[in-house]
């Protein structure tokens, strides 16, 4: 299979030059910058490609090994990668006196195998103008030898070189984002002209790869998978079910801070669709133990993902031969919890299944869905045949409603908020958009209530009350690393607090939460 290797220098959106890749049907995998060149050989990538990232080449320790410019293969740059580029390889990079945060527009050159053909409009001097997104505050200032200029604008002339012959090409703006819009296509250029990659990785590929690597990682051992019956387990449970069959034992594990009749539900598809072993734990008594008296959300966290595996390693010890732990993490996980693998990003919360999980862990990982995005599982999920209703269900976080529980969770809290919960996805169901014809579930990629341990003055039936606070939750996202609230009509929000004021008792006050991702996340904690 061809594949493309990413180079990540730190940048904020280096993930979606490996979404945008992929849609061109070619697998890409992302790695730090710092890789040995015998890694990126043994890699064999088809093409590279250099994130952009905050540092500035001409005061930064970020210098990946030069030699790869030596392997033969097409290099596309980007933003700091094509400083890195102009710099390793004999040009000069400055600090600009412009800088640009946003829309720009170039002028490129028509005969660039990059950008020939692609244009949003022509200027007055009939010279093709693209519309890009920049952010940077240096630019390259001189070329390397080889390089010829291949757009450029006021505030940055040298805005797009290349070396046609040696396929090494460079952007200042950032062909990745949306905002530019021809830039879905300059990558596939790349990808698949410039560096002849074949648009191999579709999903039945993909499953036959998967189900290749699951057999040769396990041989003839046992597998333990934490089922949520959430999307990314389910998916990654009917993967492994295929590769190694009766080789694989589900554990759903009740901790305690599932929503209404979650345990019921699960129980009953995975019985009928799947037809994979299934055990079912109940564990709430421990996990909400060691939760009690517990306010800090990290240290929450991190006691679920260490409850979860102490639950997994018990069962495990009960099968002859079990060796792996897997789960259904998926990409986002991996990045949000501190890219493991690239370690160049901040952490903003330890997913219990990644940062959460304890060092003394004994069973190795069996992680398939790693390197997937969201929209991929959910793909993935359709062609192993799983139910759509399962696999477009909204997430549900393993840590459950002990996130949405703000501060200490106690049982009382986390029965209000169960109640509370199934209101609102219920009303969310019935509801239908006259516009599109579809409910607010479909039109939302995830919603929750959120129970905040305040209380607040109310009047009920002439008598004052001094109640809870919940919170709505709805956002609109396509993967779930930036989000918007949804902008629900008033009339449901109108319902849907009535209902729960009148029905949960414990509650006088819903107020909806009107946040984006950034600056805030999608769960309270
Ligand atoms: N109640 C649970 N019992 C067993 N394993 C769990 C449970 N909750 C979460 N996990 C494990 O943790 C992993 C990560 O949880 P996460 O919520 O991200 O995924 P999911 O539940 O499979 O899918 P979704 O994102 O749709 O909720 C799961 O894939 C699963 O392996
Ligand atoms: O399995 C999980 N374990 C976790 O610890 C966890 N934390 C957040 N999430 C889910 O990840 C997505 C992004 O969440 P945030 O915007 O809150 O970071 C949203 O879909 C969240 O529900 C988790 N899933
Ligand atoms: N987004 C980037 O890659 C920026 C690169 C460099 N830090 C600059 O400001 O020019
Ligand atoms: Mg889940």
């Amino acid at each position: 299979m061809d594949k493309i290797l990413i180079l990540d220098f730190g940048s904020q959106v280096t993930q979606l030059i490996a979404r945008r890749v992929r849609e061109a049907h070619v697998y890409s995998e992302l790695h730090s910058f710092d890789v040995s060149i015998d890694f990126i050989r043994e890699f064999n990538p088809t093409g590279i490609i250099l994130s952009g990232g905050p540092n500035s080449v001409y005061e930064s320790d970020y210098q990946a090994d030069p030699k790869l410019f030596e392997l033969g293969i097409p290099v596309l740059g980007i933003c700091y990668g094509m400083q890195w580029m102009a710099e390793s390889l004999g040009g000069k990079v400055e600090a600009g006196t412009v800088r640009e945060f946003g829309f720009a527009e170039i002028r490129s050159q028509e005969n660039s195998k990059l950008f020939g053909g692609l244009e949003d409009r022509k200027n007055s001097a009939g010279e093709s103008v693209l519309e890009v997104w920049m952010s940077h505050g240096d630019k390259v200032t001189a070329l390397p030898a080889g390089f010829s200029v291949i757009a450029s604008n006021e505030a940055c002339p040298i805005a797009a070189i290349s070396d046609e012959a040696r396929g090494f090409y460079a952007v200042q703006f950032h062909p990745e984002v949306t905002h530019t819009l021809k830039g879905r296509e300059m990558i596939n250029r790349f990808v698949l002209d410039i560096c002849g990659a074949k648009p191999s990785w579709t999903m039945p590929n993909y499953i036959d790869v998967a189900v290749a690597k699951i057999r040769e990682q396990v041989g003839t051992d046992e597998v333990i998978l934490g089922l949520s019956g959430g999307v990314d387990s389910s998916v990654a449970a009917a993967l492994i079910h295929r590769a190694i069959g009766s080789q694989l034992t589900c554990v759903f594990v009740d901790n305690g801070l599932l929503r209404l009749n979650e345990g019921k539900q699960v129980m009953a598809t995975f019985a009928e669709h799947l037809g994979v072993k299934v055990i079912h734990v109940d564990a709430s008594a421990q996990f909400m133990g060691h939760l009690a008296g517990v306010t800090d959300p990290e240290a929450k966290r991190k006691i679920i993902g260490r409850e979860f595996v102490e639950v997994f390693q018990a069962e495990s010890a009960k099968l002859p031969s079990a060796k792996w732990l897997a789960q259904g993490t998926i990409y986002p996980d991996v990045i949000e919890s501190a890219g493991a693998k690239t370690g160049k990003a901040h952490t903003i919360k330890s997913h219990h299944n990644v940062g959460g999980l304890p060092e003394t862990m004994k069973l190795s990982l069996l992680e398939p869905l790693r390197e997937l995005f969201k929209d991929e599982v959910r793909e993935l999920g359709v062609a192993l045949g799983l139910a759509p209703e399962l696999v477009y269900r909204h997430p549900f976080p393993g840590p459950g409603l002990g996130v949405r529980i703000l501060g200490e969770v106690k049982q009382e809290y986390a029965d209000l908020l169960r109640f509370a919960d199934a209101i609102f996805i219920e009303e969310l169901r019935a509801a239908v958009d006259a516009k599109t014809g579809k409910n607010w579930y479909e039109l939302t990629s995830q919603a929750f209530v959120v129970f905040l341990p305040v209380k607040s003055v109310g009047v009920m039936g002439d008598g004052r009350t001094y109640d809870y606070v919940v919170a709505l939750r709805a956002v609109v996202t396509s993967d779930f690393m930036t989000a918007k609230w949804a902008e629900l009509p008033y009339d449901l929000l109108g319902k849907v607090s009535n209902r729960i004021i009148n029905e949960v008792k414990g509650i006088n006050r819903v107020v909806y939460d009107v946040s984006g991702k950034p600056p805030a996340t999608i769960e309270w904690e």
